[in-house]
């Protein structure tokens, strides 16, 4: 067989007829089209060296996942072309070697790519509201945002991809744009692109219809950090998940950071290429869990002492806090919209003027807790049997906590007096109305009452 190494021209005369075509058409019938367009054909042939099969791939990840895959079928396909074949190498193309022996000597960049789509002034994508100052840090988003903030204040890929999950509004694309500004801040001239996923869907498709793809690609891989907002948007569009694996494959292999958010964690997405899913898993997994009451408070006083123009007293906080479960963008909303209403009337902000102006939010986040829960809750808290509670004694220490869980009810519940009335033993709607009153009454002078009421309302709303 040839003896030199090196240009495929000095190899073993007897491949030229190269076996690779037939090879490629057995890999296709035999695991698919999609699978190879996906690995094969992403490999260069560059003949045959000493029986050795030498093949190069584009990346790292491609040419790892092939030979743990493909590797044995492969080499009994070209043992079927030849029997000479002893076995198969694959290297990593030399663009891609080079660029895996040291970090990429880049141009400066202009300061931040933030939307690599947008071209000109990216930085209007980004809100700059959305720093690592005004995130505040709780139990639930801790280590969402510990990670973050180590992307964007090393240099060294400790984990890659960061994937950030977690319900609508709880910080993720806050996150995004905080690492974004935060590069720019420290590291100018970091390459770095923020874009949601659906976006990235759109500039690849315009990018096939003007068949300009190279430049698509270029543009993503020549990047050190690439983050993506929203990534469950590309479930069931094949070929988006096609181009995304590849530059996500890319920029990995090239040390370059990648950072995702969706909706769900990497194994809950459904849609989603099982090679993208596990590829994904790779990296740390931090879940934005739901806030809780103590953070939705540290959002509020955060989000009132940057409003100049007026003052939201600390009850209205606590109330916004309490009642507004759903998520911190709602939260947020309601916050906003009490503000905006009282400078409109030229008010100061009440717990009435709240109540008034958030009725149908207020309603929409009450949903959950029911007057069952209440009532078991008050009597629990008073060391009472529900039945006693509920029961037509009127000594003190069984009426009193009765008419507490009246008020409850009626403070955390969209339910109407007659109703309520109605859950408390077939009440009439007056008594229901008088216990609310008289607790009304009795939180002013009696504190011990009010702060009975307080933990009960934070233990019912969590
Ligand atoms: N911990 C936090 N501190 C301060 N603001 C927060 C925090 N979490 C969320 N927010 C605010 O809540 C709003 C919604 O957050 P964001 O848009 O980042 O949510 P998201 O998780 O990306 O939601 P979606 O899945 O809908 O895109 C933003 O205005 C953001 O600033």
């Amino acid at each position: 067989m040839g003896a030199s190494r090196g240009a495929a021209s000095a190899m073993d005369a007897n491949f030229d007829a190269s076996p690779w075509p037939k090879v490629c058409d057995k890999f296709k019938h035999e695991f698919g089209q999609h699978a190879y367009t996906t690995w094969l054909g992403q490999l260069g042939y560059q003949g045959v060296d000493s029986g050795t099969v030498e093949l190069t791939a584009p990346t790292k990840f491609v040419r790892d996942w092939i030979t743990r895959h493909y590797a044995p079928r492969l080499k009994d396909f070209f043992l079927a072309e030849d029997p000479r074949i002893k076995g198969l190498s694959i290297r990593l193309a030399a663009r891609q070697a080079a660029a895996n022996a040291k970090p990429v000597e880049r141009a400066p960049a202009s300061p931040i790519e933030v939307d690599p789509s947008t071209g000109a002034d990216e930085s209007a994508a980004l809100d700059p509201k959305y720093t690592f100052d005004s995130f505040v840090v709780g139990k639930s988003n801790e280590l969402a945002y510990a990670a973050a903030k180590r992307i964007a204040e090393t240099d060294e890929v400790t984990f890659n991809p960061l994937f950030l999950h977690g319900g609508v509004g709880l910080g993720k694309t806050h996150l995004m744009h905080a690492i974004a500004w935060e590069m720019k801040r420290q590291k100018p001239t970091k390459r770095v692109a923020y874009i949601s996923a659906e976006k990235f869907m759109f500039e690849f498709i315009a990018a096939l219809r003007f068949k300009d793809t190279h430049a698509f690609k270029q543009k993503f891989r020549a990047l050190d950090l690439l983050m993506v907002d929203d990534v469950q948007f590309i479930a069931n569009k094949e070929s988006t998940q096609e181009e995304f694996f590849h530059t996500f494959n890319a920029l990995v292999d090239n040390r370059c950071q990648v950072v995702i958010t969706a909706d769900r964690s990497p194994t809950d997405l459904e849609g989603i290429q099982e090679r993208i899913i596990s590829r994904l898993g790779w990296g740390l997994v931090a879940d934005i869990h739901p806030t809780d009451y103590e953070l939705r408070l540290g959002i509020l006083q955060s989000k009132a002492e940057q409003a100049e123009s007026v003052i939201v007293p600390a009850e209205v906080l606590e109330f916004l806090a309490r009642r507004i479960t759903s998520n911190v963008r709602e939260l947020e909303g309601a916050l906003n919209r009490v503000m905006a209403y009282a400078t409109l009337v030229g008010r100061p902000i009440t717990m009435d003027m709240t109540r008034d102006v958030l009725q149908d939010l207020i309603r929409a986040n009450d949903r959950k807790l029911t007057i069952d829960e209440i009532q078991r809750a008050v009597a629990d808290y008073f060391n009472l049997r529900l039945a006693e509670m509920l029961s037509e004694r009127r000594a003190r220490n069984i009426a009193r906590p009765r008419q507490v869980a009246m008020y409850l009810s009626k403070q955390l519940t969209s339910r109407s007096l007659p109703e309520i009335g109605r859950r408390f033993g077939g009440r009439d709607h007056t008594t229901v109305m008088h216990a609310v009153r008289k607790i009304e009454d009795l939180r002013r002078d009696d504190s011990q009452l009010d702060d009975d009421i307080s933990r009960l309302t934070r233990l019912l709303e969590g």
